[in-house]
Formats: structure tokens, C-alpha cells, sequence
């Protein structure tokens, strides 16, 4: 499979290297405004491919993208210190309004796979301005908070965030919802696995997980001005997922048509993920309070896309 990646800043040059190093698809093909830059990344990048496998790592205009199964979008600006993925809204909106149709014109039948933040949001742009089914475009959403959240809980019981089984619900962002009541080790529930092993869940420890995983990304802005080998890593993971049909249950963002008390909104909760898109929505079960959070979660987002005109 040809994968594209447009904006090959931070983000979008670590999914490439991501993907170059599992060796999953045959093309990767970055774009961006930049080209310069585009092929210096495509470059460093190809470089690192004769270690481990045989990915054909170019940059390109637009043209290049024809025949892409997936077209990764991390194009836009990203977040400064202090400010949150929300403020970005209008600056990638109108950066979305450019790009999303040049894809389209070259690789109509691409899988739209969104990173630029806030994510949500440009997910629901972008299926707006492509008139994509929904299914066909999808935001990377909480997979890299899941992700957090799983290192987190297995750092604490001592285990392999492998065998953890826990989602981030709802925003890429601040109102996102850890789902804690559904939470799973190995095929124990959390609270049992923490119990049996003496090392128990206290309030103390969920509000350190809690905050680990919701200011995970501006702790690591403060520090280094950006995040991307998570996310980059996560894009891989989506892509491989679609590429090998794998049917994967990861928590990424759709447009969903009714969650909570809200429509048509794009937000994450686990989902089948494999050739065509999303496959299937996993509606978990959620205790009160979660299931609360999860409908401002989605009603903050229904709030910011319809202040959105595209
Ligand atoms: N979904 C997630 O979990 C995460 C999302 N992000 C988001 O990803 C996006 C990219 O972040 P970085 O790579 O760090 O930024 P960056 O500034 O390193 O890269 C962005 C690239 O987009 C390019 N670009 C801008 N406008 C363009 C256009 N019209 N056409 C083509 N290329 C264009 C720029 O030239 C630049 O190379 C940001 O919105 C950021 O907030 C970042 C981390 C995690
Ligand atoms: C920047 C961002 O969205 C993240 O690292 O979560």
C-alpha cells in the first residue's frame, strides 16, 4: 500500500519513520507547502529504511499521491506553550480548506486518516469538506491518551501496558474522559488486578494517572517544544491496522451520529478498525460520572464545530 503524508513537520515525519521501521507498506510519500523540507525529512527517513526493510521513502507534490490507500494529515500549525489544541482551530481549518481537496482530486479513494489538532475537530472539517463517509475519515483521536493511560496503569501494577485494556473516550483534549470502570488487566478488572497484587488504586493514584494522561502533552511542550513520537507511533499503528485488515479495537474519532444526548459529532470511543475504515463503533459501558463526562465531552465538541464555517 502507498501511504501519504501531508505536512512533514514533526508529526508527520515521525508516522513516516514509524511506518518505514514496521515495514508495512511499500510507498510512503511525504508533501508539504515546504518541499524542501519535505525531502530532507524523506531523505533522513530513507536513510534509516535498508536496517529493516524495503520502503520506498519519497517526497512530492500533490501528483505523487495518486493511488494512496491512506493519506495521513498533519498539516497546520501546532500548539505554543499554554495554549491548548482548541486555539488552533481556525488557523488548521483554513489549511484544511486547501489541502483536503488536492488529496482528494489525486487519491479519490484514499482513507483520510487526520492528526493536525484539534483533531476532533479537523476530523469533522475534513469529512465535511470531502464528503467522505464517515467511516473513511478518521481522526487518531485518544489513541496516543489510551496509550498514556495504559503506561501509566502498568507502570503502577507493575505490568506490561500490553496487557492493559483501558481507553481515553471523547476529546483529544482537555475534557476527555479515562475510563476507568471498564478498565481491564490481563482479563481481570483493574480494581481486582490492583487488589490481588497489593498495590490498590487509591484516589491518590487515579488523580496522578488522571493528570499524567490529561497534561501529557503540555508538560511535554514546556519541555521540548512538541510532541510527535507518540503520535507518530499511533498513526503507524492506525495505518497498519487498515493496511493488513487487521480489525483492530482502537479509540479513534468519527463523525458518530447520536452519543450521549449529541449528534453528529466526531470523538473517540473504541471502534473495529481494518481495510475499509471503521468497521464498527464499541459503545463501552460507563459508570455515571463517566457516562456525564463523555456528554459534555461531546457537547463542548458539537459547541466548537458548528462555530466552524467552512
Ligand atoms: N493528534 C494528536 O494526537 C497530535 C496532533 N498534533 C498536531 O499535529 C499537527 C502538526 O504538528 P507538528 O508536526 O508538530 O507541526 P510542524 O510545524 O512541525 O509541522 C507542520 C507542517 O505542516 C506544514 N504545512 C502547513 N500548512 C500547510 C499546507 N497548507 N499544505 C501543506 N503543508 C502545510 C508546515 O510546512 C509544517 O512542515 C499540529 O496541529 C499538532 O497540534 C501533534 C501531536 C499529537
Ligand atoms: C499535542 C497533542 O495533541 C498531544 O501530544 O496529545
Amino acid at each position: 500500500m502507498k501511504v501519504g503524508i501531508v505536512g512533514a513537520g514533526m508529526v508527520g515525519s515521525s508516522a513516516g519513520y514509524a511506518l518505514a521501521m514496521l515495514g508495512i507498506v511499500s510507498d510512503i510519500v511525504l508533501v508539504d507547502r515546504n518541499a524542501a523540507l519535505a525531502l530532507a525529512q524523506a531523505e533522513d527517513i530513507s536513510h534509516a529504511v535498508p536496517f529493516v526493510s524495503a520502503t520506498t521513502v519519497i517526497a512530492g507534490d500533490y501528483a505523487e499521491l495518486a493511488g494512496a490507500g491512506v493519506v495521513i494529515l498533519a498539516a497546520g500549525v501546532s500548539q505554543k506553550p499554554g495554549e491548548t489544541r482548541l486555539e488552533l482551530l481556525e488557523r488548521n481549518a483554513a489549511v484544511f480548506r486547501d489541502v483536503v481537496g488536492e488529496v482528494l482530486r489525486v487519491a479519490p479513494d484514499a482513507i483520510l486518516l487526520i492528526a493536525s489538532n484539534p483533531v476532533d475537530i479537523m476530523t469533522q472539517v475534513a469529512t465535511r469538506l470531502s464528503g467522505l463517509p464517515p467511516q473513511r475519515v478518521i481522526g487518531s483521536g485518544t489513541i496516543l491518551d489510551s496509550a498514556r493511560f495504559r503506561s501509566l496503569i502498568g507502570r503502577h501494577l507493575g505490568i506490561s501496558p500490553q496487557s492493559v485494556h483501558a481507553y481515553v473516550l471523547g476529546e483529544h483534549g482537555d475534557s476527555e474522559v479515562l475510563g476507568w470502570s471498564n478498565a481491564r488487566a490481563g482479563s481481570v478488572s483493574l480494581k481486582s488486578f490492583a487488589e490481588q497484587i497489593g498495590s490498590p488504586l487509591t484516589e491518590d493514584v487515579r488523580q496522578s494517572i488522571d493528570e499524567g494522561v490529561r497534561n501529557a502533552a503540555y508538560k511535554i511542550i514546556n519541555g521540548k517544544g512538541a510532541t510527535y513520537y507518540g503520535i507518530g507511533a499511533g498513526l503507524a499503528r492506525i495505518v497498519k491496522a487498515i493496511a493488513q485488515d487487521q480489525r483492530d479495537v482502537l479509540s479513534v474519532s468519527i463523525v458518530t451520529p447520536h452519543i450521549v444526548d449529541v449528534e453528529d459529532v466526531a470523538l473517540s470511543v473504541p471502534r473495529i478498525v481494518g481495510a475499509g475504515g471503521v468497521i464498527a463503533d464499541l459503545i463501552p459501558e460507563l459508570d455515571v460520572s463517566e457516562y456525564a463526562a463523555l456528554g459534555r465531552s461531546a457537547a463542548l465538541l458539537k459547541e466548537r464545530v458548528e462555530s466552524i464555517t467552512l
